[in-house]
């Protein structure tokens, strides 16, 4: 298992601060973007804004997925001009990285100040409620890495950043929750266009087969990708309180599929003994998709996190 210390997440945290102007040598927001919604460093003050890439910063590995820039970027955001650190594009464990790999922006983030963290992603619907397009705040979340043995927090404790043991039942501040439907109101999203719910995290990268998909939607999942969890747990493990927002890119197929018996028996003329009904589901899940659908609908996600921003500087949260 790789080690890493609490020399290495101080060491990269030493680099970017030895490389930034005073501006930044302190941040208050992290911001996490997943796939295909990195545009949200476009809309930040380009003339102040500072960028490195993973490959140049210590202690980070490499961003291999398509819809992942691989930069960490710290800007202003929002009329507030909040300092905020953003990765455009993160890590997950499908790639080949470990947990500890993985996270490790987020505790290098813990490093330079941030107190809150905004953690974005794509995901795929379980519940047939739920429209390609919609957004979801996050409530709570199912680890299944987690819960088998690969949860991000395995390894000797650094108490530097948190306890042994943290507990992680509020994980999603409620009112962070609050403050994000809030902004989201403001800027337009209709409330019939965004939802609260349970993220479940798997490793990947194969998407979920039919039956999977229906034992997720069946122990309390409403949506399901491969990343958020590891970040998030580290993240309140160094007490950093956290927002989550999924993007819904794709139903998961959760029908049971092509029936061979049924086929065979209609074939044959035997129809008068057919006794169950069919239930079949033609599409499948795929990246194209992902990506299309962040493309679609990453500039209300921007607005309303930017507006979320602004919020949560004007609070005491
Ligand atoms: O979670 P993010 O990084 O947004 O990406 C999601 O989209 C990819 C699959 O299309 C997977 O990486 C899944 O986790
Ligand atoms: N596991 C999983 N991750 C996703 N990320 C985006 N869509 C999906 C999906 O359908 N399943």
């Amino acid at each position: 298992m790789t080690v890493i210390t609490e020399e290495t997440y101080k060491y990269s945290a030493e680099f970017l601060i030895s490389k930034l102007p005073q501006e930044f040598q302190q941040v208050d927001l992290g911001v996490i973007c997943g796939s295909g919604l990195g545009g949200l460093v476009d809309t930040i003050d380009q003339s102040t804004k500072v960028e490195f890439l993973y490959k140049d910063i210590p202690g980070f590995v490499a961003s291999t997925v398509v819809g992942h820039a691989g930069k960490l970027v710290f800007g202003h955001l929002g009329e507030f001009r909040t300092p905020t650190v953003f990765m455009v594009g993160r890590f997950h464990c499908y790639e080949g990285h470990t947990m500890l790999q993985c996270t490790l922006p987020v505790r290098v983030m813990a490093l330079m100040g941030i107190k809150s963290l905004i953690v974005t992603n794509a995901c795929g619907g379980l519940k047939s409620e739920h429209k390609v397009g919609d957004l979801m705040i996050i409530n709570d979340h199912l680890s299944l890495p987690g819960m088998v043995g690969n949860n991000a927090l395995i390894g000797a404790n650094i108490e530097f950043f948190g306890p042994r043991f943290p507990a992680v039942s509020d994980a999603y501040t409620y009112a962070l929750r609050k403050l994000a439907f809030k902004a989201a109101f403001e800027v337009g999203i209709s409330p019939n266009d965004i939802r609260e719910g349970v993220y479940a995290m798997v490793t990947g990268p194969s998407f979920e087969t039919r039956v999977e998909a229906r034992y997720l939607a069946t122990i309390g999942a409403d949506v399901v990708g491969m990343s958020t969890v590891p970040e998030v747990v580290v993240a309140r493990h160094a007490g950093i309180k956290v927002l989550g927002i999924s993007l819904i890119t794709n139903d998961v197929v959760r029908a049971r599929g092509k029936d061979a018996k049924l086929e065979v028996m209609r074939e044959l003329g035997l129809t008068d003994k057919i006794d169950t009904e069919e239930d079949t589901e033609k599409t499948f899940a795929n990246h194209a998709e992902v990506l299309e659908t962040s493309a679609m609908r990453s500039n209300d996600m921007q607005r309303m996190v930017i507006r979320y921003a602004d919020l949560l500087a004007a609070t005491l949260i």
